[in-house]
């Protein structure tokens, strides 16, 4: 095999991995067996070898890569990466639509998302490939995690449809499961034990060597735009589609609600039992307004945008109301 006819091989095998990832993360649906995707990578990876002038960053042979850092290095996000307002009760909601509505002068349509406790991730995809990915930080600079993420599968390398230029918002967590066999494993080696999945996915991203990254079964849901040229959407719904499209991991959960009475009875159905029977953890649902043309028009605080609350679950157990009083105290 000639380099011209290596090159076509391995931008096919490339092409062919990517699928399978999609098909096996992303859609739950794997067409091949472990075993026949395992080949095709081993026939990447020899090529690449044999022919180092075809290995590029982007290869899904290069998931998990890179050698260990010293420190991360700083990014300055495009846009500053807000926080949200809580909402604990049905008063606080009704209050929240109220501003809404003196802002926007009309009745207002709600999306509802799950509200993923993990740890916000803003992604940078430059003509499709995925080029930069960093922490929230203080919302205008976060720490450099590229080679963390990548080790993700269920985060594309490469979009299904090339843009320019896109930056999203996401949150990486740790499922229920793994968490479990994370701390079971800790308690084996008599290490400190994670205190919950939120803070175990943080110490998981922020690992300098990426290689134990790629140990700790991390995910990610990505719920937001930041900044996109060649495409534009008009409801956070039509987002939502727009990145799923794209091969970004969306939750599958929505529900758009055409006014706030019809969200207060959709919160109703987010019962302990449903929340426990979901292989993540959620702390709450994300309301939004769902028309992305008011967003500007509703704007936000130093801290939060006015155009999304965070519905907060009461505490469940009592044990917990005790901590939290301790805590306050
Ligand atoms: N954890 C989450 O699953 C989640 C978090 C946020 C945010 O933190 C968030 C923060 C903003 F300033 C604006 C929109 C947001 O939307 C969000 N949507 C979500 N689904």
């Amino acid at each position: 095999m000639d380099l011209a006819e290596a090159r076509q091989r391995v931008e096919e095998l490339r092409r062919l991995i990517e699928e399978h990832n999609y098909r096996y993360y992303v859609l739950d649906q794997p067409v091949i067996s472990d075993r026949e995707y395992d080949t095709l990578m081993q026939e990447l990876i020899a090529l690449e070898e044999t022919y180092p002038e075809l290995l590029t960053p982007d290869s899904p042979s290069q998931r998990v890569g890179g050698a260990p850092r010293e420190e991360f290095n700083p990014v300055r996000h495009p846009e500053v990466l807000l926080s949200l307002n809580d909402a604990f009760n049905e008063g606080d909601l009704l209050d929240f639509d109220r501003r809404v509505r003196e802002i926007t002068g009309g009745e207002v349509s709600y999306l509802i998302e799950p509200k993923i406790d993990g740890l916000t991730v803003a992604l940078t995809y430059i003509d499709g490939v995925f080029s930069l990915g960093a922490t929230r930080g203080d919302g205008q600079v976060g720490e450099e995690v590229t080679a963390n993420l990548r080790t993700i599968p269920l985060l594309p390398l490469r979009l299904r449809r090339p843009l320019p230029y896109l930056v999203v918002r996401g949150e990486v967590y740790m499922p229920k499961a793994a968490f479990a066999r994370l701390n079971a494993e800790r308690e084996e080696a008599g290490e400190p034990l994670f205190a919950n999945p939120r803070n175990a996915a943080a110490g998981s991203l922020r690992q300098l060597d990426p290689k134990v990254t790629a140990s700790r079964n991390l995910s990610l849901f990505v719920y937001q735009v930041i900044s996109v040229t060649g495409a534009q959407v008009a409801t956070q719904a039509a987002a939502l589609d727009f990145l799923a499209e794209l091969g970004l991991p969306v939750n599958p959960y929505r529900f758009l609600a055409r006014d706030i009475q019809a969200v207060l009875a959709e919160i109703k159905a987010w019962t302990p039992e449903r929340r426990a029977a979901l292989p993540y953890e959620i702390d709450g649902l994300v309301i939004k307004v769902n028309d992305l043309a008011l967003h500007p028009v509703l704007g936000a605080t130093a801290k939060a945008p006015r155009w999304a609350v965070a519905y907060k679950f009461p505490a469940e157990q009592a044990t917990t109301r005790v901590e939290e009083i301790i805590l306050r105290v």
